[in-house]
Order: structure tokens, then C-alpha cells, then sequence
């Protein structure tokens, strides 16, 4: 079941919004709607959030970004349609219902983040606790466990006035954490932080989801934080979603024209990861399977290369063709190259930054955050990902020449 589920949501400003619903369901434009003083914020958005992903609704000011997210977490009625979260119909929840649901369920982190200032910075980061009625020792400990988890820990005791603005923010961060939702909505949450302190929280914030799984609903108008946060992104214009992707969907198959130019400048290399072009290894060999196996293996699919995974599926090793041949001619030991000595990435790495393993490795093996073996990536597959970006400077720098060195060769990489 999705956590958070919007469906045919409308939200026009004005009197009798929903004649404006009316028309625009029966072909009317914007246009035609403020010619009757009405404002069509949203227009027929439909969209699930699956629980733990970070989800981003990106879209140019105006586009009916904060209008969207109001009317998920109940601040705004919709004109029409259905927010749902966990199941229930927030749109139909009213008084201490909606309450509980807003309070227990989500949490909201803001670009412009307001601390008490006359309150330390632990009882900031426990204020929704406080509001919900947790007694002060465990909104204590609650909050100094996020503090930490923002990295301030031992900042508690400090006022507001003593931190920079990016650490206020990370209060605010903070505080949703405490709270404990399992749902956090993030309005532009970053939008106001230097470059650098940015970047900063969008790591942090990737790495928190990893650890903590939350449902994460993510509204930004850079392009570029959407395309590093989002598991998936809806591009908003002009009140509707154009698009909902990943970021490599996105950009390889942008729906229309409004789409294809928008992200025309991207930086492929950037945004994609190494989960966005691995493939699921053909076959793993178990550490406990011998020579034989791996020759049956190597056969059945047409490899030259297997990645060799404990029971947990770690990564314990590689074995080349070639030494599984002679293991099995002479009956004898089969050289397992140690983890150590391959080409290991991270799935979140971005290309951009595996071309050095390309020039040593021809087979790179990617792992996830449990350091489980989650796929492969061929070298040939690698250099094509790191060609095809539009966005490369002609002649620049780490750019990978057309046809590679042929020192870097594929030796043995998979078919
Ligand atoms: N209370 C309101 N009354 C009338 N029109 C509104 C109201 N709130 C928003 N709008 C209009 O709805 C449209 C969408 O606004 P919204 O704030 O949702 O966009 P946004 O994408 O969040 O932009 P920004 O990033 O600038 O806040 C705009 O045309 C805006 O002027």
C-alpha cells in the first residue's frame, strides 16, 4: 500500500472553484479560467508515494509545487479529487481526526525554518513532541538521538542564536526526526542554504533515508537536487505533472518537448548513479561452490567473469574464466581474486566518478548500503553510459575518448 496516495487533485482558487474544475475537465486552459478570476494551482494530479522512497515534485515557481503539498498534509482542501495517507482520506477527515493523522503520521520540514529562540536547541528538535504530550524525559532522548543523527550531537544546551543557518535548518530537520513520523514532507527544505552546506543535507538526507526508510515527499525547483534526491520525480508546469520518473527515465525518455528541454543541461554523469546502469549479475558463484560449478555456470551464461557472495550475499570475491578452466583441468584449487583487488562501487556512486575504476577494472561490482552484491556493471556499459551524455564538455577533461585505449580492453569482462 502507498503511504501517501493523491488522486485527480484539483485546486483552483477563487469563488465556486469547482466550475473552474468543471471547465478545465471539459478542455478549458488556464487562460480561460483567469478570464473568470479563477486559478487553477492544480490540475488533475494523480500520484503514489511508495513508502521509503524519496519522492520530488520539481517545477519552476508558480507551478503548484506548495499548493500540491498543502493539500497533503490537510492545510488545504482540495477543490477535487482524493489525498489518502496510509489509507485515509485526509481530504475527509476534519477535526481531531485530521489532527491525530497530521500528527502521528507526518512531519513537515520548511525552507524557511522558524526556532524558538528563547528555547535551547534540544527543545526545539523535541517541540512537536512537546505539542503531542511526550513527557520530558523521553522527548529528551528522542531528540538528542536526532540531534545526533543530524549531526549535532551534543549542540542541545546551545540557543538557536548560537548556529549558522545551515545548522538551524538541520534543527528542523531534527525535530521532524523526533517526532517519529513515518512520513516527512520537505517544502524547499534546502532552498535557502549556501551551495556547499546544500550538498551537505542532501547527503545527509539520502543517507538518514537509507538508515531510517522513511516516506519522503521532496519539493524543489532545482532540477539538479531533484534529480540527486528523488527515487522518483514528477515534474510539475503550470499546475499539472508533466512527468513522473526516475531520473534516468527522465532524462532518456522525457514525455514531451517541455520535458526534453527542461532537462536538456543536465550533467548525465552527474545524476545518474551506478544503480541507474547496472545490470543484475548473469550468475554468482556461493563461496561454498567449487570449480565445477563455476565452469557450468560460466557456460550456462555465457560469462567470463562471476562475482563469488557469502550466504548473506556479500561480496567475498571474483574468479576468471581461465583459472576456473585450470582449476577444473587439474583438478585443483580455482584462484578467487579477493574483494579487495576488484572494481567495487557503491550503488549510489555517481558515474562521473567510476571512471577510474573503468580504466582498471572490466567488471565492476556494485554493492547497496548492506554491502550486498546488488549488480554489475561491464566496463563497455560504463564508458557508453559516460558517452552518451549530451551535457559533456566538448574535449574536456574526464571526458572518455570515443574509441577507448585499447590497453583498457576488456582482458575478461562479461559478455
Ligand atoms: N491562496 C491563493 N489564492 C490565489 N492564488 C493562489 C493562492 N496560492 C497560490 N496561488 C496561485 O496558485 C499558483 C501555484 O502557486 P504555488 O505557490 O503552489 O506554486 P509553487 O510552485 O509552490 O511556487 P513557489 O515556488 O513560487 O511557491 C500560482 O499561480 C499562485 O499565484
Amino acid at each position: 500500500m502507498a503511504s501517501i496516495s493523491a488522486e485527480k487533485l484539483y485546486k483552483v482558487f477563487g469563488r465556486r472553484p469547482q466550475r473552474g474544475v468543471d471547465a478545465l475537465e471539459n478542455g478549458a486552459t488556464r487562460a480561460d479560467l483567469r478570464q473568470q478570476g479563477l486559478t487553477p494551482a492544480v490540475i488533475d494530479a494523480s500520484f503514489d508515494v511508495k513508502e521509503g522512497e524519496i519522492f520530488v515534485v520539481m517545477g519552476l515557481s508558480g507551478s503548484g509545487k506548495s499548493t500540491l503539498i498543502r493539500m497533503v498534509n490537510g492545510l488545504l482542501e482540495p477543490t477535487s479529487g482524493t489525498v489518502s495517507i496510509d489509507g485515509d482520506d485526509v481530504t475527509r477527515l476534519t477535526g481531531e481526526k485530521l489532527r491525530r493523522v497530521r500528527r502521528d503520521k507526518v512531519s513537515m520540514v520548511f525552507q524557511h525554518f522558524a526556532l524558538l529562540p528563547h528555547r535551547t536547541v534540544g527543545e526545539n528538535a523535541a517541540y512537536a513532541l512537546e505539542i503531542s504530550g511526550v513527557g520530558r524525559s523521553d522527548r529528551e532522548k528522542q531528540a538528542d538521538r536526532a540531534l545526533e543523527m543530524v549531526g549535532l550531537g551534543g549542540w542541545g544546551g546551545s540557543m538557536p542564536g548560537e548556529l549558522s543557518g545551515g545548522m538551524r535548518q538541520r534543527v528542523g530537520l531534527a525535530r521532524a526526526l523526533a517526532s517519529g513520523t513515518d512520513i516527512m514532507l520537505m517544502d524547499e527544505a534546502f532552498s535557502a542554504l549556501d551551495p556547499l552546506i546544500r550538498r551537505d543535507m542532501q547527503d545527509q538526507l539520502i543517507e538518514l533515508q537509507h538508515q531510517l526508510g522513511k516516506t519522503i515527499l521532496f519539493i524543489t525547483h532545482d532540477l539538479n537536487e531533484a534529480m540527486r534526491l528523488g527515487d522518483r520525480i514528477a515534474m510539475m508546469r503550470d499546475g499539472r505533472i508533466e512527468q513522473i520518473g526516475s531520473a534516468e527515465e527522465i532524462l532518456n525518455n522525457p514525455v514531451n518537448n517541455y520535458v526534453a528541454e527542461f532537462v536538456q543541461d543536465v550533467d548525465r554523469t552527474r545524476v545518474l548513479t551506478a544503480a541507474n546502469v547496472m545490470e543484475p549479475p548473469v550468475a554468482v558463484l556461493g563461496t561454498e561452490q567449487g570449480p565445477q560449478t563455476a565452469h557450468k555456470l560460466m557456460r550456462e551464461h555465457q560469462t567470463t567473469i562471476l562475482p563469488v557472495v557469502r550466504r548473506d550475499r556479500t561480496l567475498a570475491g571474483l574468479v576468471h574464466e581461465r583459472d576456473v578452466a585450470s582449476a577444473v583441468r587439474d583438478n585443483g584449487e580455482m584462484r578467487v581474486v579477493p574483494a579487495e583487488q576488484v572494481g567495487v562501487v557503491r550503488a549510489d556512486d555517481h558515474l562521473v566518478d567510476l571512471f577510474s575504476h573503468a580504466t582498471e577494472h572490466a567488471l565492476l561490482i556494485v554493492l547497496d548500503a548492506q554491502d550486498k552484491v546488488a549488480g554489475v556493471i561491464p566496463r563497455v556499459t560504463l564508458l557508453a553510459a559516460l558517452r552518451t551524455s549530451p551535457a559533456q564538455p566538448d574535449g574536456g577533461g574526464d571526458e572518455p575518448s570515443e574509441a577507448p585505449d585499447p590497453q583498457l580492453q576488456p582482458t575478461g569482462g562479461a559478455a
